[in-house]
């Protein structure tokens, strides 16, 4: 069975889904770090991808747990399954498609569970009191091509001069057209680091036919601009121009600076906002550890969530290093928001 989400045009994916949630959406929180905390050593190449392979059943526990802490959305493993990465690994090419398409079906029968067990989280009741399954997407992740050298290059956006917009849309077109057949209801591009990688990505889904929509998530490291140095409007621009695209964004970013990204994305787009930050630590990506930062704490994070709302933002979520508990308390911040008064806002 599939989503409760009726399938129309891409746009209307987003419009009718945030208005079963009553307008707005609770996404998952860290993915990769998640399986770390529960002890899945995913220091490789592949990263979280790796536990498709070893620990498919961490990846169908980390994706319950995110629904039972009340995600509209759960993203797929798929961040950094690339079939480059996996042939490095000595798989085929068919096993590494094979695996691609296995990210989106342990999503899926992760939300299947999670329908099945008809417990009171996964109902909602509408002011008359009947019930109603709470809706959940399946989005299927694609990192950027930073993620695949494995090196925390998605931070920096520097891919020197032998990267082209032609060489990063053969890097990613086979697993683009994999993951939109593969049943997902939607493609997450992640933590996209630079204005190349995003024209690249328009450029495919245009060229492809993706009959699927997508969402664009940038990541910052100041505010105002992704790492690569180019500004966030100027990147935003490129997905606001992309019909296929339901929602624009940011991800993996420190949470004190989403406000200032928010306000500039609303400056240019009028698509849904989605935000899902960081714990605000620093990744050290040659060793593959994150490093504390003294300036926030998840408390902040999630006492930040009103504000994002108010400015414009309808999507949220946690990425590296939040738990579910982040979820939790982010579902708890909107649900008693929707149901105060208007007179009795928080900000
Ligand atoms: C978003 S970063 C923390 C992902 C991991 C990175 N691509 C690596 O392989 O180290
Ligand atoms: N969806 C990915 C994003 C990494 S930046 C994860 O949560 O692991
Ligand atoms: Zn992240």
């Amino acid at each position: 069975m599939g989503s409760l989400v009726k399938k129309g045009t891409s746009s209307s994916l987003m419009t009718e889904f945030l208005e079963k949630c009553d307008g707005y959406a609770v996404v998952d929180g860290g993915f990769a770090t998640e399986l770390e905390r529960h002890g899945a050593d995913i220091k490789d190449p592949l990263w979280s991808a790796k536990c498709l392979i070893t620990s498919p059943h961490l990846v169908t526990k980390v994706h319950l747990d995110y629904l039972e802490s009340g995600s509209n959305i759960i993203i797929t493993a798929s961040y950094q399954a690339t079939i480059q990465g996996f042939v490095a690994k000595g798989l085929s090419v068919g096993e590494a498609e094979s695996l691609l398409r296995r990210s989106v079906e342990l999503s899926c029968e992760a939300r299947e569970i999670f329908y099945n067990r008809c417990n009171k989280g996964s109902w909602d009741f509408d002011h008359a009191g009947k019930a109603s399954r709470r809706p959940v997407l399946v989005a299927a992740s694609v990192g950027s091509y930073g993620a695949y050298l494995a090196d925390g290059s998605e931070y920096s956006g520097v891919y020197g001069d032998s990267v082209s917009k032609e060489s990063l849309k053969d890097f990613h077109r086979r697993r683009v057209q994999i993951l939109a057949k593969s049943g997902a209801d939607l493609i997450a591009f992640e933590t996209i680091p630079n204005k190349l990688e995003a024209e690249a990505y328009v450029d495919l889904l245009e060229e492809e036919g993706i009959d699927i929509p997508a969402w664009f998530a940038f990541t910052s490291k100041d505010g105002v601009t992704v790492p690569s140095g180019e500004s966030i409007i100027e990147c935003a621009e490129v997905a606001d121009s992309c019909k296929k695209l339901v929602a624009i964004g940011i991800n993996c970013t420190a949470p004190r600076y989403i406000s200032d990204l928010v306000v500039s994305l609303r400056q240019v787009t009028h698509k849904p906002i989605i935000v899902y930050p960081n714990s605000g630590e620093v990744y050290d990506g040659l060793n593959k550890k994150w490093i504390k930062s003294e300036e926030e704490s998840e408390e902040d994070f999630v006492s930040y969530v009103s504000r994002w709302r108010e400015e414009g933002a309808s999507l949220f979520g946690g990425c590296c290093r939040t738990t579910p508990n982040t979820i939790k308390a982010i579902t708890n911040v909107l649900s008693c928001e929707s149901s105060a008064p208007t007179n009795l806002k928080f900000w």
